[in-house]
């Protein structure tokens, strides 16, 4: 079960509404990616005008927790913003805060980042920033009470997979809020190893939206991030350098 905050999911898989060639793919991946929380960007959103059309408009969104993002935001003060947008039309009180500072990586902004974290704390919200692989601020971040850390596995969109294991593991040991990885995995053995490294959650959109068939890959990635997960909990083998018999020869009178 994945806690967050006050929320639990039985889902692992966070999945990201943008970018589906059309509506009834976008329906059917989320469906079969069984995933219970589903990511938007509130800018691109017209929440208080029911007569806009717009991308959660063909799901049943009571079967599923939103989480609005804060994409499009360049600072803390435009993240605060959209994040009390998205609480004042009703949807839910947990926002993923995505503050970018680089136009070209997409990656956060770290000061930035951390200042709209604050606020949102104060301000009662349930808060998941997104963040870059750095150890340090992971824990500055869940310092000021966010109560997941999302870090990126490698920049949005650019499917690269886990450009640095090492400190995924060093966040994913530090914290005591769970880790779900965001951004940048491409494809389910990408997923398959964030769960082993023991991330509680991954949340990928393009993996899924631009994949030949989204439908398909929305249920690999399902069972990718299921796998994954059970290999953390059941504990893999340590490597050994050298080679040790599968049927031991000890006590083998012959
Ligand atoms: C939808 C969303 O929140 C994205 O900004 C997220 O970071 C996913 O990134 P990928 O598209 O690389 O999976």
């Amino acid at each position: 079960m994945l806690k967050i905050g006050n929320y639990e999911f039985q889902s692992r898989l966070l999945l990201g509404t943008g970018k589906y060639a059309d509506f009834e793919t976008q329906q059917k991946a989320v469906e079969v990616s069984e995933a219970e929380i589903l990511t938007f960007t509130v800018r691109r959103m017209n929440i208080f005008n029911e007569h806009q059309p717009n991308l959660l408009e063909r799901l049943d969104l009571s079967k599923y927790s939103l989480l609005p993002n804060t994409a499009g935001a360049k600072t803390a003060k435009e993240a605060v913003r959209h994040s009390k947008l998205a609480r004042a039309s009703g949807l839910c009180d947990m926002v993923k805060v995505e503050v970018i500072g680089c136009s070209k990586t997409l990656l956060p902004d770290p000061v930035e980042t951390l200042l709209a974290t604050e606020e949102l704390v104060k301000e009662g919200f349930t808060v998941l920033p997104y963040t870059s692989d750095d150890v340090v601020l992971a824990r500055r971040l869940e310092e000021a009470g966010a109560h997941a850390i999302m870090p990126g596995a490698s920049p949005i969109g650019s499917g690269q997979g886990i450009l640095n294991p090492v400190n995924l593991r060093f966040i994913i040991e530090q914290a005591n809020v769970p880790v779900i990885v965001d951004a940048g995995i491409g494809s389910p053995a990408d997923a398959v190893y964030a769960m082993e490294l023991g991330a509680e959650g991954i949340l990928l959109n393009t993996a899924v939206s631009a994949a030949k068939d989204p439908v398909k890959m929305a249920e690999a990635m399902r069972l990718a991030v299921n796998a994954g997960r059970m290999g953390y909990e059941a504990g893999r083998i340590p490597k050994k350098l050298y080679a040790s018999a599968s049927s031991p020869m000890e006590g083998f009178v012959g």
